[in-house]
């Protein structure tokens, strides 16, 4: 029988059993005086109005409760103590089902879904030393864009270009692997091509096969209804990821040769055969395969710098005195010290991050019950004051990334603004903020967060210190006319063509003295 029809029958029996159960036993939740909006549908409660969590938080206050899959209960809040607590508690708050799944459909059991603790003995792969060691891929990356878009003076998506470049980025970096997207010759990788066709499904009517597999689990042992398109870009991936795990294996079991690759697959495999490594601590072929890099750092950088070129770009005087900041520094190949000495770029790179975080949103949920602390009571819909929420097992917690970092009670009045200069004074409210890296929840905090994040900085950094001698930008639309795209990375989208899909058209005007400066070194010239 067809897969598909085989998926609605479990579906209809299972959902048959489950409304039965549920109408005889009606259990009740631990967050039910929290108050929160109204349910909007029976299977997905309010999950499809999450977008609308800042305006929650406004009406609601700082910790609420809104419907999710099946209309359970879930959690949301801001409150910087609570999230203290959900971030640290990695062995009662899990990346859930939903989440877990639809990573897995796409890439395979990795990095990203390991729960406890056991990938972080592999953090020195994304230690300064040697994110210092891959600056160079940065750079090089970045100059190709300029390179690339140097004759180009019609309105170009920047970010397609970046796009490209960090996919080229990630793949250098991460496993020696040159996709070569940015390359002008318009051949396709054959990886690239099949990583575009995952992708692309990744959003289609995929989507509603793995709600049912979360929903109901027996579907989980049947294949996913897929096209043989897609059937045949995850063998692609599959054949070429396997056999790059097997040839740096091997060459980081003997040795071979003087050149040593410091990729960060290599250097993952060589931690995972130290022989002081416990077997308990070592990962299986399909832990260490860079496919989760791919997936979680390539289009999370090259949004994030996107909107740095677009705050740029309707704030002329900023982008001058960035540019005047970058200039002056002579070389066109900085080191990852140089570019983390420039206070400006420093402080442009935080804003964007802060007012842009590529997730807007992350989820956990409770593999058991639990009490929440709060630093801000809140009432519950009974008129009774809690100073800490009490949770069940099996909750989903919802994270709003970007509702804290543009939380004016945290950042002042002028939150919503684009200031690179008030990280010269950074709030004390803000220093309570649980997130990893400068106050902000972009990058998550606690054991499970980003682990790729200064890889990110430095990349983001290397692009647009290139980008910026290099060109004066200016945005080829009305900025009313960009908006955020609603899916799970916020690229830019225009309001006036959403069926296009994200992009950011800008004009690129080739900056004189720059330019002076390339024809003096004539290795740019081609
Ligand atoms: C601006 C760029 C980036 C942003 C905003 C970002 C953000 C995040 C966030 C919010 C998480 C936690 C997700 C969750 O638990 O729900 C995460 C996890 C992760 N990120 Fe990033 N990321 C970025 C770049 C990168 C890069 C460049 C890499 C790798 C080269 C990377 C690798 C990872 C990995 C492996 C995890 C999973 C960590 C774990 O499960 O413990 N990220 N990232």
């Amino acid at each position: 029988m067809d897969a598909k029809l085989v998926y609605l029958a479990v579906a209809i029996a299972a959902y048959a059993k489950w409304r039965l159960i549920t109408l005889v036993l009606r259990p009740t939740s631990s967050l039910r005086h929290l108050p929160g909006p109204t349910s909007r549908s029976w299977l997905l409660g309010n999950l499809r109005q999450l977008h609308a969590s800042s305006k929650w938080l406004e009406h609601y206050g700082d910790t609420f409760k809104f419907k999710g899959l099946l209309n359970a209960d879930a959690l949301c809040t801001v409150d910087t103590r609570a999230l203290h607590h959900i971030l640290n508690n990695t062995t009662t708050y899990h990346r859930p089902e939903l989440a877990r799944l639809g990573i897995s459909e796409f890439v395979g059991e990795g990095l990203l879904l390991a729960e406890g603790e056991r990938h972080r003995q592999q953090n020195p792969a994304f230690g300064p030393a040697h994110v210092r060691e891959l600056t160079g891929i940065f750079v090089q990356k970045a100059n190709e864009i300029s390179v690339a878009r140097d004759r180009e003076m019609a309105p170009i998506d920047v970010l397609d270009g970046l796009s490209k470049a960090t996919l080229d980025v990630i793949g250098l970096a991460g496993f020696n692997y040159d996709f070569d997207s940015l390359s002008l010759d318009g051949q396709k990788n054959e990886l690239n091509e099949a990583f575009s066709v995952i992708f692309g499904y990744g959003s289609s009517s995929a989507s509603f096969f793995k709600l049912l597999r979360v929903l109901f689990p027996p579907l989980r042992y049947l294949p996913m209804p897929e096209t043989k398109e897609v059937r045949k870009a995850h063998s692609i991936m599959r054949r070429i990821s396997t056999r790059l795990v097997h040839e740096k294996k091997d060459a980081a079991t003997h040795k071979q040769g003087e050149v040593h690759q410091r990729d960060l697959l290599t250097l993952l495999i060589e931690a995972n055969i130290d022989l002081n490594l416990p077997e308990s601590q070592r990962m299986s072929d399909e832990d260490v395969i860079a496919r989760d890099f791919l997936v979680a750092g390539h289009e999370t950088t090259s949004s994030a710098t996107a909107w740095a070129l677009y705050a740029l770009s309707i704030e002329p005087d900023m982008q001058r005195r960035l540019r005047e900041e970058c200039l002056a520094l002579a070389t066109d190949d900085p080191t990852m010290d140089e570019l983390n000495e420039l206070p400006y770029l420093e402080a442009v790179v935080r804003e964007t991050l802060r007012l842009h975080p590529p997730l807007n949103n992350t989820v956990r949920e409770t593999v058991k019950d639990d009490i929440i602390p709060l630093s801000k009571p809140y009432v519950d819909v009974r008129g009774k004051v809690h100073d800490h929420v009490k949770i069940d097992k099996g909750t989903m917690v919802q994270i709003p990334i970007m509702a804290v970092n543009r939380s004016k009670a945290i950042w002042g009045e002028d939150a919503l603004e684009f200031k690179p200069e008030r990280w010269d004074k950074v709030p004390e409210t803000a220093q309570r903020v649980p997130g990893t890296w400068a106050n902000m929840m972009t990058f998550l905090g606690g054991p499970r967060s980003c682990i790729g994040y200064r890889f990110s900085l430095v990349e983001m950094k290397a692009l647009i210190f290139t980008l910026i001698r290099a060109f004066e930008f200016e945005l080829a639309v009305p900025k009313e006319d960009v908006t955020r795209q609603n899916a799970s990375v916020q690229r830019p989208i225009l309001r006036s063509a959403m069926d296009k899909g994200s992009q950011l058209p800008m004009l690129l005007k080739p900056y004189q003295r720059t330019r002076h400066i390339l024809l003096e070194d004539s290795h740019y010239i081609q």
